[in-house]
């Protein structure tokens, strides 16, 4: 029996991610979670012929356990719950109310289903995700291989944007690139690392045109802030990559330990590559190592099994630049969710 549980399942990401989830093949129970208008969404949801049950609730359904009931048997948690930003505000912006949704959700689920596999969507994941891991040491179950900060968008965004200024035939397929982008996710800490990535595309080789590239990968999420006007910011194409996400998590949880995806995730010595993914950015940055970090990782059964550090050592000197921008402000986002506390 596999459960899914979306938290934040009728908002604007939540909504088509959840359809999406309907129709997946490994899932038999999907639990659906919100503050508001959930049951609407489930019951639409609940008319889909595909063999997967849907249940739905609200936080303050039977004095106020809808949660608990929500999580319950729980292997798996996605959580696009929180508020979006509009235009003018930067990710960060959201922290304060998110920080504390996310400390809610996190403290329902150690008490809940503390081996669930958690995937965190909710902005700004640079905070989040260290907001996650401390309520989960402090009630003593946190699982650094199950704790993942959803930075799929950015690879899609990637895989996209350098179809587009491609020139030879072939390589104009968006599907004809896997571009693995490492840091963080918002501004300067995503860094997309189009060097070490085949097909290598021959428009790259002029520099004005990287740095757009790397500009736009960076900076994507403001390109649809902006052309919501107000209306929030990107749900459709994060449905898609949340589910691309949740989708290789489920496959890997049936055994296959062939599938490498891009995550940000806790370096804990532990796991392999994490002590080498720390050492580099050591060397990189100057100062501290950091602790959290979007990496390539090989997913298994019993989550990471890998962190492919090696990825970090193939790359050219303008990337290297880039990772030490990105590791100054990471470190910051990072402090700021670790210090956190309701
Ligand atoms: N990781 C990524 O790449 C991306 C992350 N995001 C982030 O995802 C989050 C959600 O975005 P949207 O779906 O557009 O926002 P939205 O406002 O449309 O939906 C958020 C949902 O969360 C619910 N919610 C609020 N408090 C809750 C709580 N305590 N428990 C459960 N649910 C709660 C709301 O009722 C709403 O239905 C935002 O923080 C946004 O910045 C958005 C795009 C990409
Ligand atoms: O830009 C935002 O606020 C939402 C987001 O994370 C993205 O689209 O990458």
């Amino acid at each position: 029996m596999v459960k899914v549980t979306v938290c934040g399942a009728a908002g604007g990401i939540g909504q088509p991610l959840s359809l999406m989830l309907k129709m997946n093949p490994y899932i038999n129970e999907l639990s659906l979670f919100d503050v508001v208008n959930v049951p609407g969404v489930g019951t639409d949801l609940s008319h889909i012929d595909t063999d997967t049950k849907v249940s739905y609730h609200l936080k303050s359904d039977d004095n106020n356990t809808g949660l608990s009931q929500a999580l319950k048997d729980s292997n798996f948690v996605i959580i696009p719950a929180g508020v979006p930003r509009k235009p003018g505000m930067t990710r960060d912006d959201l922290f304060k109310i998110n920080a504390g949704i996310c400390s809610e959700l996190a403290t329902g689920i150690a008490e809940t289903c503390p081996d669930a596999t958690v995937l965190v969507i909710s902005n700004p994941v640079n905070s989040t995700v260290p907001v996650f891991a401390e309520v989960f040491k402090k009630k003593g179950i946190f699982n650094p291989r199950k704790l993942f900060g959803v930075t799929t968008l950015d690879s899609v965004r990637a895989n996209t944007f350098i179809s587009e200024v491609a020139t030879n035939e072939a390589d104009k397929a968006p599907s004809a690139f896997n571009i693995r982008v490492v840091g963080g996710h918002s501004g300067e800490t995503i860094v997309p690392l189009f060097s070490v990535c085949a097909p290598h595309v021959y428009a790259l080789e002029d520099e004005k045109k990287i740095d757009a590239l790397v500009h736009r990968v960076q900076y994507g999420g403001d390109e649809v802030v902006q052309a919501k006007n107000g209306a929030g910011s990107a749900t459709l194409s994060m449905a898609y990559a949340g589910y691309k996400f949740l989708h290789a998590v489920l496959a890997a949880s049936t055994g296959d330990t062939t599938i490498i995806e891009s995550s940000y995730v806790y370096l804990d010595d532990s796991i392999p590559g994490a002590k080498e993914t720390k050492e580099i950015i050591k060397g990189l940055y100057g100062g501290e190592s950091l602790d959290y970090f979007a990496m390539p990782v090989v997913l298994s059964k019993e989550g990471i099994k890998e962190i492919k550090s090696d990825i970090l050592s193939r790359v050219n000197n303008k990337e290297k630049e880039l990772l030490k921008i990105c590791c100054k402000t990471l470190a910051g986002n990072i402090a700021k969710g670790a210090s956190f506390s309701q």
